[in-house]
């Protein structure tokens, strides 16, 4: 395994009977990266997840993280892993303190170990005010940090997040996501690997994307990357008439295009060539004084996802 890869999949298959959800998939995870997994509805994006937490046993294929292979080093890999379940499955009458402590005793880290680790999460979340409060009479937001720092309480390298916001409000999303961020530009955790459905989730917060249809990986690459590959940037000009954009569609050299729902817009995939380009801004410049508005949108992971998640 390179030293700059956390997790290395190869060859993974796993089917449920006749069923196979995991097919012939390999991927690596960069280390020190935000990695998501995007992908529709029964992708596999759960099953893979729990497959690199050891929950879950592969039908074939190998799955190393930090160096330890989950089927024959399990519990030596296990050790680096801090995982966020998709459900929450805290004790509803313990505190976010007794959930910490336990989850340290449980781990074998001795009693001041403990009491230090769980102190420094509850600063680290700013959980301090609800120490003694039980996980019952918290918010979704407040519950959710608290399945984090639990999954931190070992100083995991790598921290394992299935769908980690689904359910919260907009603004306890983003407080997620600002202390998700922080855990990796701190240093906190090495690696973060998380799945979601959630295409502005992945936006805000990935530095590298995998895409899975169907049990395989078909894009791996930074957001930008992936945006490049199947979106364009394009240009949207409001004219003052319809036949102002029939005339720029007819004589333009670009490429343009009108859509018969908004006969005043004209759209310009814009051209990479530079002489095509120039060709463009002489076609627009000819029909500057009709110009009532200009709009310049990059290719979003919208794009990304219609290309290849939904095939
Ligand atoms: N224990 C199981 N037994 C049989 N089939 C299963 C089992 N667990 C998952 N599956 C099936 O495997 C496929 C992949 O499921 P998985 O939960 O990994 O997908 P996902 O991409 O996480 O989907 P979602 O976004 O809906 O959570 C689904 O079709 C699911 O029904």
């Amino acid at each position: 395994m390179p030293e700059h890869t956390s997790v290395s999949v190869t060859d993974l298959r796993k089917s449920y009977g006749k069923r196979t959800v995991l097919d012939s998939l390999s991927l690596q995870v960069r280390r020190g990266s935000r990695t998501v997994v995007l992908g529709p509805n029964g992708a596999g994006k759960s099953t893979l997840l729990e497959i690199v937490s050891t929950l879950r046993a592969p039908t074939s294929g190998t799955v190393v993280v930090e160096g330890h292979d989950v089927v024959t080093h399990t519990r030596q890999a296990r050790r680096l892993i801090g995982l966020v379940p998709q459900a929450n499955a805290l004790d509803p009458l313990a505190t976010p303190r007794e959930v910490l402590d336990f989850q340290g005793t449980v781990l074998g880290l001795g009693a001041r170990t403990t009491r230090r680790r769980s102190h420094e999460l509850l600063e680290l979340f700013g959980l301090g005010e609800h120490r003694n409060t039980r996980v019952s009479k918290l918010s979704g937001g407040t519950r959710r940090k608290v399945d984090l720092a639990v999954a931190l309480v070992d100083s995991p390298s790598l921290v394992v997040l299935d769908e980690p916001t689904t359910g919260l409000d907009p603004l306890a999303r983003m407080d997620l996501w600002r202390e998700l961020e922080r855990l990796t530009s701190e240093g906190e955790v090495g690696t973060l690997l998380i799945s979601t459905q959630d295409l502005h989730e992945a936006e805000v917060l990935a530095s590298d994307i995998v895409v899975l249809r169907e049990g395989t990986v078909v894009a791996h690459d930074t957001p930008d990357a992936l945006k490049n590959l199947v979106g364009e940037r394009t240009l949207t000009l409001t004219l003052d008439s319809p036949e102002t954009t029939d005339g720029l569609v007819e004589t333009g050299r670009a490429g343009f295009r009108t859509e018969p729902e908004h006969p005043t817009t004209v759209r310009l995939a814009l051209p990479r060539d530079p002489a095509v380009l120039r060709a463009a801004l002489d076609d627009i410049g000819a029909v500057a004084a009709s110009v009532e508005g200009m709009r310049l949108a990059d290719p979003s992971l919208d794009d990304v996802f219609a290309a290849l998640a939904a095939g």
